[in-house]
């Protein structure tokens, strides 16, 4: 285990945010793009090292312990399930994870649900006494009720606009989803005090209880 903090941090939409965040925390992070394609950004003035990671994959670095912490959306975290301890909600990249159809939709026979979130979404309609076929898709989700791929999509939304430009609507809100700060169980008890110190900084921040 290295002697640096090593923090995963999402490539793409939460990282100018988590950034920010960060920063406002006594952290210098660059700007997403300032260290051009480079993926290991060390940041020896607080002892840390970022690596820059498919968010998707941000859990699976922390289990694994290849980084101590990171920053990932909490639908990432249901879908992925994996073993890593939840610190902190940072109330950003703010949005919900919804049930999406046509208007107007009635229930039929066989009905497919398209999404990125499979595990979330088959356990969602289990729970709903629904039997649904689940299709995997990897973005671009709305497409598929409007040419008949799927009845449904279960997908993320925040202002909206992706259902209104396509005529589609939310049926149900499934879980708020917000992004977390995740460790490393070991890396937890082993680099507990600068884990703690960044809690910390990070609380005076957002000004929400630091441990979930
Ligand atoms: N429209 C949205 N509004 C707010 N937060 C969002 C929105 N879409 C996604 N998020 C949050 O941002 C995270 C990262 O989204 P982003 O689109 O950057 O990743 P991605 O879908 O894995 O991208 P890609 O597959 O293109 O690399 C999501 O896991 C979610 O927590
Ligand atoms: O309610 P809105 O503000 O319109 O945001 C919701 C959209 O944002 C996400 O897509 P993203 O931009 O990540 O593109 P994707 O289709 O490649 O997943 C999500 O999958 C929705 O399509």
């Amino acid at each position: 285990m290295s002697e640096r903090l090593r923090v995963a941090m999402p490539k793409g939409r939460i990282y100018n945010k988590a950034a920010e965040l960060l920063r406002a925390a006594g952290l210098p992070v660059p700007p997403e793009g300032e260290e051009g394609r480079k993926l290991v950004i060390p940041i020896p003035e607080a002892n840390m090292e970022f690596i820059l990671a498919k968010p998707v994959d941000v859990p699976t670095y922390v289990e694994y312990g290849a980084v101590d912490i990171g920053i990932v959306g909490k639908d990432v975290l249901m879908e992925e399930g994996r073993d890593v301890y939840e610190l902190l909600d940072l109330g950003i990249a703010r949005c919900r994870m919804s049930v999406i159809g046509l208007p107007g939709w009635q229930p039929g026979i066989q009905q497919r649900v398209a999404t990125k979130y499979p595990n979330v979404a088959s356990q969602y309609f289990r729970e709903q006494g629904q039997q649904v076929e689940v299709i995997k898709l990897n973005g671009s989700i709305e497409l598929a009720p409007l040419i008949g791929l799927a009845d449904r999509i279960v997908d993320m939304v925040e202002t909206g606009q992706t259902l209104r430009e396509n005529g589609l609507v939310e049926q149900s809100q499934i879980f708020e989803i917000t992004s977390r700060l995740v460790a490393n169980r070991v890396s937890y008890r082993l680099k507990n005090k600068e884990i703690q110190t960044l809690c910390d900084a990070l609380y005076q921040v957002i000004g929400s209880p630091a441990g979930l």
